[in-house]
């Protein structure tokens, strides 16, 4: 193994370790299985007592037949717990690994590059590629390690050589093992990475299937699927190829063992040995280690069977400890929010997303008040939507700052918080010049937050980004996100406001169901949901997106007065291509002209 993939194994098996922590379940499975071990004993003793006992009579014999019933009884008994302890620990152990999972996939860093295929993949697959390594490869490996030397040590108490022969095949066992089990670790991760691969490729596919149909890239993309499924199966075969060969290695040995003990103990018993030996078998004895024989390798091959357990982990732990790595830090501040618009002053401010020459961004200062409607305008490409995504922690700040200004004081505290806020109206009508917000009245100085120290202003911000998420559920449903705890009539105010009355008509109002592609929905549809939902939230910070792209003339008018209403008593930046838009903003700045 070369020593970048050491380091690699290295690195996973402490992430794994970690991750699993907990430990209580792996030890009590492991005690459960140390137990069937004791019980294999007992069961041998009890075999052998009875063959013993047969000459004397049932009487004779029914304690040992009764020390293998009970003890044969405590093994399945030892079995099905170690099996039930091993999966209630694997369970814990996964759900706490997917819910760190889950928050770095939604916390991870501006400009990450992981699709939604490969999270998805991470947060489910590989995950779920942990549950045999904590069930029964981590129990059978410490079993593995205790369990034969109680074996070798009852067998030698009855046969100090018999236990030797059980030593003597296992080195060359041993070797055989190693040496699978390096070729298994490398087929492993190449079998893991194909799987993730193709459930990554596929996940996105259907994500993006309309487009696909589009473009009639049916063929090329079911190509695509296909090269990656048969990766998938050629890797697999290479799997079992070495999984056949370790067993066969392994049976090999268990028989040499089982079948060497056997004949030197039916030797011996008959006193036919051609060499000289310090000890001479009595039948229960003989029977005794024979029986006991094949317990010598049973762990081994508990372990042997859950290796590819391991190697799975092992790979899947790579790779979500790369989703974990790509989590953004959490903000050095953070805030307690009050519902009063801030001030947001960008100062010299310039966004590079990561592996970009240029940057989407340089050198933008300006200043949104509280009452302000700040237009973003300017060509496509001029960067209006990553300023407002510096808002939001979701592109990255290079240089500059950006200051958030609030005439409350923001103390401190553990954990996110975000009070209750005010509502906004949007019935008051907008007037051209800034309007002062009625909350701000009799507070004390600014409390000065800098974006850099506490990462977003999410928290007091609505949004109506490009790309409106649809969730299946209804109509409703989808507006009610921005705030579950929303009436159905502010939910109705949101969605006329938004203009969205004419579809609520035609397909059965809020209540209409549909499915996570939006069942059709048109882009104007989405967009007004969209718009709907960041009216929705009482939130002093409103933060639009193009929200008038997609809509005809009328109906654009109609937006722009509403969001007028909307914005009375908020900090209002829009980014837009809509002159009719910009001209209700109180400043208006034109990337297009920085460039
Ligand atoms: N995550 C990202 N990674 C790399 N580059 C990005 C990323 N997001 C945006 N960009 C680039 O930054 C530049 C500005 O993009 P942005 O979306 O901010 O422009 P915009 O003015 O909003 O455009 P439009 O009017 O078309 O919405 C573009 O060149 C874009 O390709």
């Amino acid at each position: 193994m070369s020593s970048i993939a050491k380091d690699r194994a290295q690195a996973s098996r402490a992430y794994l370790k970690a991750a699993v922590a907990d430990g209580g379940g792996v030890r009590t499975s492991t005690s459960l299985l140390l137990l069937d071990t004791g019980a294999a004993i007992g069961f041998a003793a009890g075999l052998a007592g009875s063959v013993v006992a047969v000459p004397h009579g049932v009487a004779a014999m029914l304690p040992w037949a009764l020390l293998a019933g009970v003890s044969a009884i405590a093994r399945g008994a030892c079995a099905m717990l170690a099996a039930r302890v091993g999966a209630g620990g694997a369970y814990r152990a996964k759900t706490r690994l997917r819910r760190r999972i889950v928050e770095a996939a939604l916390h991870r860093a501006p400009g990450s590059d992981a699709t939604t295929g490969t999270l998805m993949s991470a947060a489910v697959d590989e995950v779920d590629a942990i549950d045999g390594y904590v069930a029964r490869f981590l129990p059978a490996r410490m079993a593995a390690s205790i369990a034969p030397l109680i074996v070798l040590a009852a067998t030698a108490v009855a046969s100090p050589i018999a236990a030797g022969i059980l030593v003597a095949t296992f080195f060359p066992f041993l070797a055989a093992m190693i040496l699978a089990g390096g070729a298994a670790a490398d087929a492993s991760r190449r079998q893991f990475v194909a799987l993730a691969r193709l459930s990554g490729l596929f996940a996105d596919r259907i994500g993006a299937l309309p487009v696909i149909l589009a473009f009639r890239a049916e063929q090329r993309e079911a190509r695509a699927l296909g090269a990656a499924s048969e990766d998938l199966a050629r890797r697999t075969m290479a799997v079992l190829r070495v999984a056949f060969l370790s067993s066969g290695a392994l049976e090999f040995f268990a028989a040499l063992s089982v079948a060497l003990v056997a004949v030197y103990a039916g030797f011996n018993l008959l006193g036919l040995l051609p060499f000289p030996v310090p000890e001479t078998l009595d039948l229960g004895r003989a029977f005794f280690v024979l029986a006991l024989a094949p317990e010598f390798y049973a762990p081994m091959r508990r372990l042997a069977a859950a290796y590819h357990d391991r190697q799975a982990a092992e790979t899947a732990a790579e790779r979500l400890a790369e989703v974990e790595r790509a989590k953004a830090a959490p903000p050095p501040t953070v805030p307690v929010w009050s519902g009063v618009a801030p001030t947001i002053r960008f100062n010299s401010v310039s966004i590079r997303y990561d592996g970009q020459d240029h940057a989407a961004v340089s050198g933008v200062s300006f200043e949104a008040c509280p009452g302000m409607i700040v237009a973003l305008i300017g060509p496509s490409g001029s960067g209006k939507s990553s300023l407002l995504h510096l808002l939001l922690g979701l592109a990255p700040l290079s240089e500059g700052r950006v200051r958030i200004c609030t005439p409350s004081p923001l103390p401190e505290r553990e954990g996110p918080g975000v009070g209750r806020l005010p509502h906004y109206p949007s019935s008051a009508a907008k007037i051209g010049q800034p309007t002062p917000n009625p909350s701000l009245s009799g507070r004390g100085a600014d409390a000065v937050l800098d974006l850099a120290q506490i990462g977003s202003i999410a928290p007091i911000a609505a949004w109506m980004g490009q790309s409106p998420l649809i969730l299946a559920g209804t109509i409703g449903s989808n507006i009610a996100l921005a705030d579950p705890t929303a009436s159905a009539e502010r939910i109705a105010e949101v969605a006329r406001v938004a203009g969205l009355s004419p579809m609520l008509l035609a397909r059965g109002g809020l209540g209409a169901v549909i499915d996570a592609r939006g069942s059709g929905l048109s882009g104007g549809e989405r967009r007004r949901i969209a718009l709907a939902r960041a009216l929705l939230k009482p939130a002093p910070v409103l933060l639009l997106d193009e929200p008038t792209a997609h809509f005809d003339a009328d109906s654009e008018a109609r937006l722009v007065e509403a969001i007028a209403r909307a914005c009375v008593g908020r900090t209002t930046i829009i980014a837009t291509h809509s002159a009719r838009l910009a001209a209700i903003a109180d400043v208006v700045i034109d990337l297009g002209e920085r460039t």
